[in-house]
């Protein structure tokens, strides 16, 4: 569905993007991880149409960038990072102010912002004024607009950032809903556990350049399934093992206490990355 050939950013002598290339099925939740600067913004924006690739080929639904952006922009939806709503209409009004942008006929268009706005859960709101919401009402209205017009491709630039953990959980059941209607998501974070629980396989991006790319399970399992974590004067170290014998073997000849866990995404973002991830 999404197909990136050889794509490079450049701004005046800055690389933000170097040589991406990658394929995402339909029907796909694909992340984009990366440290701060990495390069992810910039790809969804080249991806969405809103700048161009200094070099490179983008296909999205079998049409190629450079010559069919208007096709393009007809089957993606787009979730930005910032909210971007018209704070002075109502849910309403802005679902209908971009069914218009998009030319949708009166009665369809009606009828889709019906079930959308069900959908998120803000039909009894949808005639309040926008600047009375929470974050996540307006992260949930954004992903509704996103939708309106049927598209086939959903781009989420960190969709659920700033939010509790509940209202987070109840997003990603929505992404998961969407996924399982045939939509291809795309979709940046700074939560690793975001990706892991969503995300079925994720590319790890820094300094632009891909570092890697697999499934969640599949990026823990090259470090070692089990790893052991203790504390000494030079602070936390971790060691990974493929057997659990083997680590808790390890782990009983350490003098310090101990933790033996299941090796997570976090970890081999660390490895990957030799940072953390700061939002
Ligand atoms: N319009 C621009 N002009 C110049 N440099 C830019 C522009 N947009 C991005 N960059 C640079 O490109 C690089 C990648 O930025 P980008 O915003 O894509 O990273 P990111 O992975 O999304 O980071 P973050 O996690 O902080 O959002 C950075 O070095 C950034 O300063």
């Amino acid at each position: 569905m999404i197909h990136i050939e050889n794509f490079s950013k450049k701004f005046d002598e800055r690389t933000a993007v170097d040589n991406l290339s990658l394929k995402i099925a339909k029907g796909e939740i694909f992340g984009l991880l990366g440290p701060n600067g990495a390069g992810k913004t910039t790809t969804i924006r080249v991806l969405t149409m809103l700048t161009r690739p200094t070099t490179g080929k983008i296909i999205i639904d079998g049409c190629e960038a450079s010559h069919q952006e208007q096709h393009i922009k007809s089957v993606i939806g787009v979730v930005p990072q910032h909210f971007n709503l018209d704070n002075d209409l109502t849910p309403w009004e802005n679902l209908e102010l971009h069914g218009r942008l998009h030319h949708m006929m009166p009665q369809l268009r009606n009828q889709r912002i019906e079930e959308l706005l069900k959908f998120v859960e803000l039909e009894d709101r949808a005639h309040e004024m926008v600047q009375k919401f929470s974050g996540g009402m307006k992260r949930r209205l954004m992903i509704a607009r996103a939708l309106l017009h049927q598209p086939k491709v959903l781009f989420l630039d960190e969709p659920t950032v700033g939010l509790d953990p509940q209202v987070r959980r109840r997003l990603w059941d929505l992404i998961r809903h969407l996924k399982n209607e045939g939509l291809t998501v795309l979709l940046t974070t700074h939560y690793i556990e975001e990706a892991e629980n969503l995300c079925q396989r994720v590319a790890i991006m820094e300094k632009g350049k891909l570092i890697a790319l697999d499934t969640p399970g599949a990026l823990c399992q090259r470090l070692g399934s089990y790893a052991v974590e203790w504390a000494d004067e030079e602070g936390t170290k971790t060691k990974f093992f493929a057997d659990r014998n083997e680590a808790s073997t390890f782990a009983a000849t350490l003098i310090t206490t101990t933790t033996l866990r299941q090796t997570n995404l976090e970890d081999a973002f660390v490895e990957l990355t030799g940072r953390k991830v700061i939002g």
